[in-house]
């Protein structure tokens, strides 16, 4: 199984995160773990599965991670499993704002987004998107995410 793992990251977070699933899909799969500012057209030939994840930033993946997407050509995904993560305030951070729970829950975070856009590409959506969690603006992750990364990722191995 070929596997590629793409994300963004601005202080880091998100890249523990991909290299953690990528890490533990490692074991059963050839994987590739890329910053998104690294993919060439050529990285997403002969895929079994791809694996996007973003930082959310004003409820939605950063410019890279979406401009990445809108360039992958129409049915460029046929055939390829698709899953999606983010990278995300706690709920309690959320919640000491006055008015940011109202928007969360208009607007939500990254991970469907980069979903929803996969899946208009042709790709199968394996699992449904996740959200890790970050302390405040820079991390560092929520205890215990990590370990919650690599079990996400081994439910997509599991589909496999
Ligand atoms: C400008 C900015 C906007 C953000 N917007 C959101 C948001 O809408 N929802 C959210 O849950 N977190 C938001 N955050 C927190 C980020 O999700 C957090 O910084 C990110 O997960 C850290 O990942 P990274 O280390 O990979 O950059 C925002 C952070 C910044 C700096």
């Amino acid at each position: 199984m070929k596997a590629l793992v793409i994300y963004d990251s601005v202080f880091g977070n998100t890249e523990q995160i991909a290299q953690v699933i990528g890490n533990a899909m490692g074991s059963q799969a050839e994987v590739n773990i890329l910053r998104v500012g690294n993919v060439k057209p050529e990285h997403l030939t002969g895929l079994d599965v791809l694996i996007v994840g973003s930082p959310t930033r004003g409820f939605k993946p950063t410019k890279a991670i979406t401009n990445f997407l809108k360039r992958i050509p129409k049915n460029g995904l046929k055939g390829v499993k698709v899953a999606a993560f983010d990278t995300r305030f706690t709920m309690s951070a959320i919640e000491e704002s006055r008015v940011l729970p109202f928007f969360v829950r208009l607007f939500g975070y990254a991970a469907k987004p980069i979903s929803d856009r996969l899946k208009k590409k042709g790709g199968e959506l394996i699992i449904p998107p996740e959200g890790f969690f970050v302390e405040g603006v820079e991390g560092p992750l929520k205890e215990g995410e990590l370990e919650r990364a690599a079990d996400w990722a081994k439910q997509i191995i599991a589909t496999q």
